[in-house]
């Protein structure tokens, strides 16, 4: 991996997202004897790839001192507890690169010397297979080669944006972030549509589940956007122009997806307070 790492990485949580991160890395060729893991119930999976690649894990391992990265994968509600914990650890040159939803920067380096540098950043699911998005925002503390740094971490596992302006990371969590959570949920709504049109389960769910991967591969890979991608499959007075009749008459699913973005912001800023 070509990532400037001046010092030892410490991943605090190696759940979902923390695991992603660690295999990302670890397939972009990140020294694992650089690599220590904090987590006091380390999933079964993580434990072996750890023991695999002879990274340093458990509970509260012997830690290194002035890691150059501490990455925060654990729930929102322990981030500043676990970050008071780890604070004496921290060296002059430590970025805290935090993924906990609706943590901000301010709260995120109280506990941390004033100086601290912090990224906030929201990746999602899909980075299990390098197919995550991630955005994220640094304090004024954080200097570039720190950046240059957390980007190479995040792009182990899919694009990365950087935004200037942290208010847009409560809307950014909304879409993004939840986001493949919604196109899960469309999967299983089309299987079982498509049980009550008749099919057997087995067959409405392994339709579902490649027509929502096999029209996101080709959203990816299409110069065309979401909308011509839709006109495509949508022959004039055809079996798609109905199916559509239906899904926009008033903007049915247009302002229900509006009302679930806007609540999952709203708890992005509630977690913050
Ligand atoms: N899941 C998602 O889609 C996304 C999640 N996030 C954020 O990522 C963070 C992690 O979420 P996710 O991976 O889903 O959660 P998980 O519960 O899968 O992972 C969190 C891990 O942290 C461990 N843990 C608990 N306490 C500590 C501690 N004191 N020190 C170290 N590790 C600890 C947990 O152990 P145990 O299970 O025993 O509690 C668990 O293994 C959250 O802040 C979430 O907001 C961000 C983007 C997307
Ligand atoms: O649901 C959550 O709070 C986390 C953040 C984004 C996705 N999962």
């Amino acid at each position: 991996m070509t990532m400037a790492l001046t010092g030892p990485l410490l991943l605090v949580g190696a759940g979902k997202m923390g695991g992603a991160l660690l295999e990302g890395w670890l397939r972009r060729g990140l020294d694992p004897a650089k690599i220590f893991i904090q987590d006091p119930a380390l999933p079964d999976a993580m434990r072996r790839l750890a023991g695999t690649h002879g990274i340093v894990a458990g509970e509260s391992p012997s830690l290194p001192q002035a890691p150059a990265v501490i990455v925060l994968a654990v729930k929102p509600a322990l981030a500043e507890a676990v970050l008071t914990a780890i604070a004496p650890k921290l060296g002059a040159g430590t970025v805290v690169l935090s993924i906990a939803a609706g943590r901000t920067l301010e709260s995120l380096a109280e506990p941390l010397h004033e100086t601290c540098a912090v990224v906030r950043a929201m990746p999602n699911t899909p980075a299990a297979v390098g197919e995550g998005i991630t955005v994220c925002v640094a304090n004024d503390r954080t200097s570039e080669s720190q950046r240059t740094v957390c980007e190479a971490l995040l792009s182990a596992v899919g694009d990365v944006v950087w935004v200037e302006d942290e208010a847009l990371m409560d809307a950014v969590t909304a879409v993004s972030g939840s986001g493949p959570a919604y196109v899960f949920h469309l999967a299983e709504c089309l299987a079982e549509a498509g049980i009550e049109a008749g099919l057997p389960p087995d067959l409405a769910a392994r339709l579902a589940r490649a027509t929502v991967a096999g029209a996101g591969a080709l959203l990816k890979q299409s110069e065309h956007d979401a909308a011509t991608l839709r006109r495509n499959v949508t022959s004039p007075n055809g079996t798609t122009a109905a199916a559509l009749d239906v899904l926009m008459e008033d903007e049915a699913l247009k302002s229900l997806l509006a009302r679930a973005v806007s609540a999952a912001a709203k708890r992005s800023r509630d977690l913050s307070s």
